[in-house]
């Protein structure tokens, strides 16, 4: 049966086209020698507080549609990094996230944050597209790759000097997801192949994530409070985006989910230390 996911990725793959006939890939493997050099995201994110926070800038969703009007993306991206987001971010897929690589140039130039070019990568070519346009981070979806592809695009990311997301939603996609010896995992309560958000998919697998892979639980956060849930099921970071773009005061709200951690984890220690 096709699937949401499925649809989303044959549209991605005709854009893809597109921009591939109007700059061949030779050219644009021209283009990453006057890039500069990838940041490392995972000293910043493995030192952060109670929780390292990916703030996403993210204009509209398959299951909500318009989610907030964001006339100037760098804009929101300095009050994200003004909170202490560790990672901003940037959804690129045009149909149905209404984002643009445009998106993400404007966000490289107005912050000196690692980026994450969030899309559904499924060709070498948006892997060097991502470093061209200045990510520092790649999303990769266990559910849309085969094991070769997951693997290729995952080693292509790494000699490029980017860090590689590896969202997974089921147990067997997290043991494919392992198997890359990858330092960041996610998992998403959102289903994408149907769209549901459910938590507790990401409070089951992230006690399975092991120690040393930093576990980044998306989606389904709406305030502090599932933060908390989130890290005290073994979170690392958290990626955020619905409720960032409707917050009036997002840099607050950063700050906010950045308390609640530190809240959730000295609670956490205190029960360890038997108090
Ligand atoms: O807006 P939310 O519920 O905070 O979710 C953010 C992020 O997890 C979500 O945008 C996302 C997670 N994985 C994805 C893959 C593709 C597109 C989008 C996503």
């Amino acid at each position: 049966m096709a699937t949401v996911l499925d649809g989303i990725i044959s549209g991605v793959r005709e854009d893809l086209g597109r921009r591939r006939a109007a700059l061949p890939p030779a050219e644009l493997e021209d283009r990453l020698g006057s890039v500069a050099a990838a940041l490392d995201p995972m000293p910043g994110i493995r030192s952060a507080d109670g929780v390292a926070v990916i703030a996403e800038v993210k204009r509209s969703s398959p299951s909500k549609g318009a989610l907030a009007d964001i006339p100037e993306p760098g804009l929101l991206a300095r009050s994200y990094a003004a909170g202490g987001a560790s990672v901003i971010s940037v959804l690129t897929e045009e149909r149905r996230f209404s984002g643009s690589l445009a998106d993400l140039d404007e966000v490289r130039a107005a912050v000196r944050t690692p980026l994450l070019r969030k899309d559904f990568m499924v060709d070498a070519y948006q892997v060097t597209e991502a470093r061209a346009h200045g990510a520092d981070l790649i999303l990769l979806i266990v559910a849309a790759l085969d094991d070769v592809l997951l693997r290729d695009l995952h080693d292509q990311a790494r000699d490029l000097g980017m860090t590689a997301l590896i969202e997974v939603h089921d147990a067997a996609e997290l043991d494919r997801a392992l198997a890359l010896d990858p330092v960041l995992v996610g998992v998403n309560a959102r289903n994408l192949k149907t769209l549901e958000v459910d938590p507790g998919t990401v409070t089951a697998l992230l006690p399975r994530v092991p120690a040393g892979v930093v576990g980044v639980a998306e989606s389904g956060v709406s305030g502090p409070a599932d933060v908390a849930d989130y890290v005290r099921a073994g979170a690392g970071a958290v990626l955020v985006g619905e409720a960032l773009v409707k917050d009036g005061a997002p840099e607050a709200a950063i700050r906010g989910f950045i308390d609640a951690a530190n809240a959730a984890r000295a609670t956490l220690r205190a029960g360890a230390a038997g108090e």
